[in-house]
């Protein structure tokens, strides 16, 4: 199986399980780490609507307290007729983590693809001062 199919299946199945009671949008995303493991994520809603998790930073957040910090790519589901697009939240989070060169599979729930980087996402990006 293609690497873009599997990515594909393992964002779907982590949107399965969002919490998405007052949006009805549940998203997933499958974070794949230079280990080998794959960290799942899905938006996680709150009835105080700013306090959302989308499920991007749900993957990362759960792969860095995991001790795993190291990516290789990531793909994002949305149940939407365009591939989806994260948020300027999560591409801030993603930049901190991975390098701008990392590949970012953005997948509609049909299956269209778009291939994209961290870079691209969020290019002249803020960067931890050093
Ligand atoms: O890339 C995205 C875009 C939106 N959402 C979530 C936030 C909220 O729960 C719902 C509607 O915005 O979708 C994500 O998880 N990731
Ligand atoms: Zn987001």
């Amino acid at each position: 199986m293609s690497e873009d199919i599997e990515l594909f299946k393992q964002a779907r199945e982590a949107a399965s399980v969002a919490y998405v009671p007052y949006s009805h949008f549940p998203v997933g995303a499958a974070l794949i780490a230079k280990n080998g493991l794959v960290f799942q994520g899905c938006n996680i809603e709150n009835a105080s609507f700013g306090l959302t998790n989308c499920a991007e930073r749900t993957a990362i957040f759960k792969a860095v307290s995991s001790g795993v910090s190291e990516f290789d790519m990531i793909g994002i589901y949305g149940e939407t007729d365009e591939p989806i697009s994260p948020c300027g939240a999560c591409r801030q989070v993603l930049t901190e983590f991975c390098s701008d060169d990392m590949p970012v599979w953005l997948f509609s729930k049909s299956g269209d693809v778009k291939k994209t980087t961290v870079g691209e996402l969020l290019p002249y990006h803020f960067k931890k001062i050093t």
